[in-house]
């Protein structure tokens, strides 16, 4: 009896023990969860204090947001040069292929650094989030720019260990970038990386197709280009599986009633509206955000539902034989071809070109997009507010694939002839190589080839410039960023003056005979409304190290100044530097007809321009007061 009673009562003392020692555990484990909690919220508060951005609060938005609207939107945590380190903390499923950074260490033909924009990564934001709901530009410069609300009630500290779990690796990755070396400027940022989704790409397909079927002169088996549906279909359809989707043959269906509807001679344009209107719904069914093709989307926006082949765009606007190659690039060989230009852009391909890894469908998708969104300035329904006739015209677009035809190799190999092509001979291309070829119109010759007569000439190039970058800047937050010589095209052509509208205000130019075009988006910058579209130059560190003194490689070193290495701000001062650059290329490198008082006010315009913050800015200098002549619209 008495040892039953002692027995109990150790065990009663062990169990009293054993209490003891769980509630102890549980106050350490308590204690060590306020403490790391707390150790976090410091180190976010040195960082914040970094990216000028309350993270911590940013954290607990986030879950927040997270818990009440379910939502996949991704939040990237990056150094300014990912090509180094680049942390993300979450990622959906479409980003990564936007995000490669890819470079070439294959020796090129190319060797010169100004056309070596080797690790690109044109960076698409803004443009939804992965469950289908659009954020526009407004709402990411909204969730970047300002700190979201502190998360009330929170300051408890979860019980869930999982979540503490989450946070405390989170903060040991963000030890891992504060214990690399500090970025020299504020090179912390933090915001949104969303995906080009079709729901964004249908919108360009809707304004494309609203200006292409609405326009006056054209009919609609010409808009739609309706032939080349079923002539290609069959013989590419073993290559490109992909263009045989559902969305695809949705397009073609809605092409067919579009067909049906002009067939016979029903040209109501309720009717065609709603085709268009099914085409688009078609583009937009959810299920296929799952499986995202960009190159379906770029046969979509092209209007075809398979690849063409050279040989059928080319004859379609002169005879394939008379074919000419008139300029080349990194990655665009240019053939003119009758009145018009075909620059041809190879894509996904595996093999090298010009020693450099080909561009994905994805980023030919956004060239595409900002090709478009430049030609609505020439006056379509949408901009009536800035209009501007300088940025080159996309007369239409199409994906081909397969060999380049024999007539195009042989003009290829006269133009290596005589020039000396920096490119590889596209008789390499394999037979499965895809393209994108911009038809557009013909721009003339570049400022670095055309000679200029006088000065006059030389005004009216600066001031068609400035007007257009003005235009581009007030009606997308336009910035060229790469306006060199080789980038303006030249000819002279009739007219005596050019009709601009900048804000709603006509302005007639004199053009003294010529006319300029700006080519090459590569590295342009464009919020479509949709979207912001950016190449994030942080990833090519080589385009700033040009030689010293070169105005050329000046002026991508002061646009790097300007933005402070962040490509995806609007910057409208990077125009006004592409305008000096400009400005001093007329002064040094070009001779025409003009007196030492013509020199000086070049020079003093060069000064004044210090002083401006945008093209729009410079519009307004004295320079330019007897070239432009206001007119109430
Ligand atoms: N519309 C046009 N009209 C006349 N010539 C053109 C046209 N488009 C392109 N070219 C010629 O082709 C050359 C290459 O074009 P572009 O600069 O657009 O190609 P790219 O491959 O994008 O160049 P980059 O090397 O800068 O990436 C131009 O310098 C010009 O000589």
């Amino acid at each position: 009896m008495v040892m039953r009673v002692a027995d109990e009562k150790r065990r009663g003392r062990c169990d009293a023990l054993v209490a003891c020692r769980v509630v102890v555990m549980e106050l350490l484990c308590d204690l060590y969860v306020l403490f790391r909690q707390l150790q976090c919220k410091l180190r976010l508060r040195i960082m914040s204090s970094v990216a000028g951005v309350d993270l911590w609060s940013q954290i607990i938005a986030t879950e927040s947001e997270d818990q009440i609207q379910q939502q996949q939107t991704v939040i990237v945590y990056e150094r300014k040069n990912p090509q180094n380190e680049t942390l993300t903390t979450t990622t959906t499923k479409h980003v990564s292929s936007v995000q490669k950074n890819r470079v070439s260490f294959a020796p090129g033909k190319r060797t010169s650094w100004n056309r070596s924009l080797f690790t690109r990564g044109r960076t698409s934001i803004a443009v939804t989030a992965c469950d289908g709901n659009y954020y526009g530009p407004e709402k990411e410069k909204r969730i970047r720019k300002n700190k979201p609300p502190l998360a009330r009630e929170k300051g408890v500290p979860p019980q869930n260990y999982e979540k503490e779990r989450a946070y405390f690796q989170e903060v040991d990755a963000f030890e891992l970038l504060e214990e690399s070396p500090s970025p020299r400027n504020k090179t912390w940022v933090m915001g949104t990386k969303n995906c080009v989704l079709p729901s964004h790409i249908s919108t360009v397909l809707r304004k494309w197709l609203r200006t292409r079927s609405f326009g006056p002169s054209v009919s609609l088996s010409k808009i739609l280009e309706t032939p080349e549906l079923s002539r290609d279909s069959v013989h590419n359809a073993m290559l490109y599986p992909h263009s045989q989707n559902s969305c695809s043959s949705s397009f073609v269906s809605s092409i067919h009633r579009i067909e049906e509807i002009e067939t016979v001679g029903e040209k109501d344009t309720e009717d065609l509206g709603f085709a268009i209107h099914d085409l688009l719904l078609s583009s937009q069914d959810p299920a296929l955000d799952e499986h995202w093709e960009p190159v379906s989307d770029l046969l979509k926006v092209c209007g075809q539902s398979s690849p063409s082949t050279f040989t059928d765009v080319i004859s379609e606007y002169c005879d394939i034989q008379s074919i000419a190659k008139v300029g080349e690039g990194t990655y665009g060989e240019a053939f003119v071809a009758g009145q018009i230009v075909c620059k041809v852009v190879p894509f996904d391909g595996d093999s090298l070109v010009n020693g450099e890894v080909q561009k994905k469908a994805e980023e030919l998708l956004e060239e595409v997009m900002l090709s478009l969104t430049l030609n609505e300035l020439r006056g379509s329904d949408t901009q009536i507010h800035n209009v501007c006739p300088t940025f080159i015209k996309t007369l239409s677009l199409r994906v081909c694939a397969g060999a380049y035809d024999d007539a195009m190799i042989r003009a290829w190999e006269e133009w290596d002839k005589k020039h000396f092509s920096e490119n590889d001979n596209p008789i390499e291309f394999a037979e499965k190589q895809r393209f994108v070829v911009f038809v557009q119109e013909h721009g003339g010759q570049d400022l670095e080839s055309f000679v200029l007569l006088n000065f006059n000439e030389a005004c009216s190039l600066l001031v068609q410039i400035t007007m257009a970058l003005a235009v581009a800047e007030a009606a997308f937050e336009f910035e060229h960023r790469d306006l060199h010589w080789g980038n303006i095209l030249l000819s002279r052509k009739g007219s005596e003056t050019l009709l601009f509208i900048l804000d709603g205000k006509k302005m007639h130019v004199k053009t003294y005979g010529l006319v300029a075009s700006i080519i090459d988006f590569t590295l342009s910058r464009i919020n479509t409304g949709e979207s912001i579209l950016f190449l994030d130059l942080s990833s090519d560190p080589e385009l700033f190290e040009g030689p010293k003194r070169d105005k050329q490689s000046e002026t991508y070193r002061k646009m790097k100044q300007v933005t402070e290495d962040c490509w995806e701000e609007s910057f409208p001062k990077t125009n006004v530097l592409w305008l000096q650059y400009l400005v001093d290329i007329l002064l040094q490198k070009k001779n025409y007809d003009r007196t030492s008082r013509d020199e000086r006010e070049l020079r003093s315009f060069n000064k004044r321009l210090n002083g401006y913050k945008s093209a729009r800015e410079s519009v307004f200098d004295p320079f330019f007061s007897d070239l432009i002549m206001a007119s109430d619209v």
